[in-house]
């Protein structure tokens, strides 16, 4: 998958998808799925800035940008320009289409959904990219609004979940487990000396933070998933700097996993976070969570998932 950062003219016939997709929840799916059309090179463009200066007020970023490299690629997307939103801003809806989507992306087919934006001012609509790709030829698919639970998906939506802790409902609009990949990093080395070596990773500035609390998670390791049992917060009995994710997972046994990128996937919410007495009644209460949560990994693991 080649990845622009800037106006690279790309593949010769291109379909695109337009948008921001953070999460790439079921809704951005369907208008990604839309751009992988036959004999033409499925391509996404998207915005590589803060949320917050695009624009709403956000809450945090719902995937990481590896991730979400990760997630386009296996969808069989084949370019992504992740552009910075200057780039583009003071355009007209017809220099967008005529500058960006023609001459750069060579566009024989556009994507969008039923409440796409563009141009200055946001000033065009669906149904004007669409009056735009007729007078030129391109084929243009608007698709409408994807619904659960007979309300739209949205990454507005899904972020207010997460921040509620209700991470298996986030998981039903995002057609995949909420999770994350950032690097592993040092703690105190407290964990080991209690019998539960975490791996800790903390949030990056900008990125959603999920209700602080115990879950249970499934960790992808390079021999496979492992069940875990992630505390995100700020561990108030010993004290951080800054909110963290640590996860204990019982049945491994191999390597450090320092500095390495691995995904955590949050499942479920066991309870929230708390200040105990002393480390004996934290201790306590991680062995009694890790059971709860290989109950609960072992239940999801044998549910049928969704094809999405
Ligand atoms: C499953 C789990 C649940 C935890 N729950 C809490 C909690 O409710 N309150 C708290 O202060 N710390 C909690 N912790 C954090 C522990 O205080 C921390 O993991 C331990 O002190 C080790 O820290 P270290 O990795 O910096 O060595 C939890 C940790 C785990 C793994
Ligand atoms: N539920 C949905 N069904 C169909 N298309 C969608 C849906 N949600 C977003 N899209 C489309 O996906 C593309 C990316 O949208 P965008 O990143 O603005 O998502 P969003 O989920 O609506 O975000 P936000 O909640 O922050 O407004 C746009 O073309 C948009 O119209």
């Amino acid at each position: 998958m080649n990845v622009y950062h800037d106006l690279t003219p790309g593949a010769p016939r291109a379909a695109v998808a337009l948008g921001c997709f953070d999460g790439l929840h079921l809704g951005h799916r369907r208008v990604i799925r839309a751009a992988c059309a036959p004999g033409l090179t499925p391509s996404v463009l998207t915005f590589a800035d803060p949320l917050e200066e695009l624009g709403g007020k956000s809450g945090g970023q719902l995937v990481t940008k590896r991730q979400k490299l990760h997630l386009l690629e296996q969808m069989g997307v084949q370019q992504v320009y992740s552009l910075r939103f200057a780039a583009i801003r003071t355009m007209s809806p017809e220099q967008f289409v005529d500058e960006v989507l023609v001459r750069v992306c060579h566009a024989w087919k556009v994507c969008c959904g039923f409440n796409f934006t563009f141009g200055y001012k946001g000033a065009g609509t669906p149904e004007t990219l669409q009056a735009l790709c007729e007078e030129r030829g391109i084929g243009c698919e608007i698709v409408p609004a994807v619904e659960v639970d007979g309300e739209t998906v949205s990454s507005t939506r899904i972020r207010a979940l997460v921040q509620q802790g209700d991470v298996a409902a986030a998981e039903r609009l995002l057609g995949r487990p909420f999770g994350y990949d950032f690097e592993i990093v040092r703690g105190r080395q407290l964990g080991r000396t209690m019998g539960t070596p975490t791996i800790n990773q903390v949030f990056t500035e900008g990125f959603v933070l999920p209700r602080f609390g115990v879950y249970a998670s499934l960790v992808s390791l390079n021999d496979g998933d492992y069940y875990g049992v992630t505390n995100v917060g700020v561990k108030p009995t010993v004290g951080a700097d800054a909110p963290l994710s640590e996860t204990w997972i019982p049945e491994y046994h191999g390597e450090e996993l320092y500095g390495e990128n691995i995904r955590v996937d949050l499942i479920d919410f066991i309870r929230p976070e708390k200040k105990f007495s002393g480390i004996e009644e934290l201790q306590n209460n991680i062995l009694q969570n890790a059971e709860t949560a290989k109950k609960i990994i072992s239940a999801y693991l044998q549910k049928e998932m969704p094809v999405v």
